[in-house]
């Protein structure tokens, strides 16, 4: 999907909401755990109940990786699923990946060759070589870690080095690096008064901001000072959407929290459009 397409779902939908499928056997509602694939069946159910008030859907790939073979199978079928049956949603495979360049391609090729998937996140921490594999593929997107929404964004990321804050270096470090373009950053909700600063240096990109909901993060915050004139965000919500309740309702549940967020940003959103 292009920069462009994402931005005209956005519009469309009047949402820039990343649904979390963040799949936890011990949370999900105990009925489905009868089934074959009980995070598939669960994912399925999330996906046509929200696809129309979010524009993408983030699985982390840990909450597949530890069912082991039959986790990442249930990745598979998801993904599968949306490309099949809402293509126009993006997609977003949550690996914070990054290696030395010939690794960093292969694993470039699993999340968007063979897994199909629209983005990937990747961590800075091995530079240029590490990240400038995933930007060699066209019309797919790399969302770098900035900014992250924890505690320990503290230990690293906010250190002076060279007189500039380090997360303020990796951005625009970045920006030199081929098919710059073709880059995202992740910055956390729980932040949001780092925004404007971030801004500066990244008027234009797309953001993506996980941190609202179960992490206490602010939407509104977050949109006064990180928006830019095409929106420029996609904000994440997975414990908060999905497991809204975790009985036979779960889906419907869902659907009334991806809802509550969607109004809230569509009433942002009309003041821009
Ligand atoms: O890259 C991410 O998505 C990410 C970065 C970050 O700084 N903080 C963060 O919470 N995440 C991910 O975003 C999701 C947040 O989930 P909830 O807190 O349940 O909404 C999880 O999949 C995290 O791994």
């Amino acid at each position: 999907m292009t920069t462009q397409q994402l931005i005209e779902q956005i519009k469309i939908k009047k949402s820039f909401l990343a649904v979390g499928l963040d799949v936890d056997l011990d949370k999900i509602p105990k009925h489905l755990l009868e089934l074959e694939d009980p995070i598939f069946e669960f994912n399925k159910a999330i996906i046509d109940a929200t696809h129309d008030l979010c524009v993408a859907y983030k699985p982390n790939t840990a909450f597949y990786e530890a069912y082991g073979i039959k986790g990442w199978m249930s990745l598979q079928k998801t993904i599968n699923y949306i490309n099949e049956t809402y293509p126009d949603i993006f997609t977003i495979a949550d690996a914070k990946r990054g290696d030395i360049g010939n690794t960093s391609s292969m694993y470039a090729k699993a999340f968007f060759e063979d897994l199909n998937f629209d983005s990937v996140t990747v961590a800075p921490y091995m530079g240029k070589d590490s990240v400038e594999p995933f930007l060699a593929f066209e019309n797919k997107h790399t969302i770098m870690l900035a900014l992250t929404s924890n505690e320990g964004a503290f230990d690293f990321q906010t250190l002076t080095v060279d007189g500039k804050e380090l997360y303020k270096q990796v951005l625009e470090t970045s920006k030199t690096w081929k098919n710059c373009e073709n880059l995202m950053y992740v910055v956390g909700a729980t932040k949001a008064e780092y925004f404007t600063e971030i801004r500066k240096i990244v008027p234009d990109s797309f953001l993506l901001v996980p941190g609202v909901g179960a992490q206490g993060g602010s939407l509104s915050e977050v949109c006064k000072y990180g928006m830019n004139a095409n929106v420029g965000l996609l904000i994440n919500s997975s414990r908060g959407i999905i497991y809204a309740s975790n009985g036979t309702d779960f889906a419907e549940k869902a659907r009334a929290e991806a809802l509550k967020m969607q109004q809230e940003m569509e009433g942002i959103i009309s003041l821009k459009f």
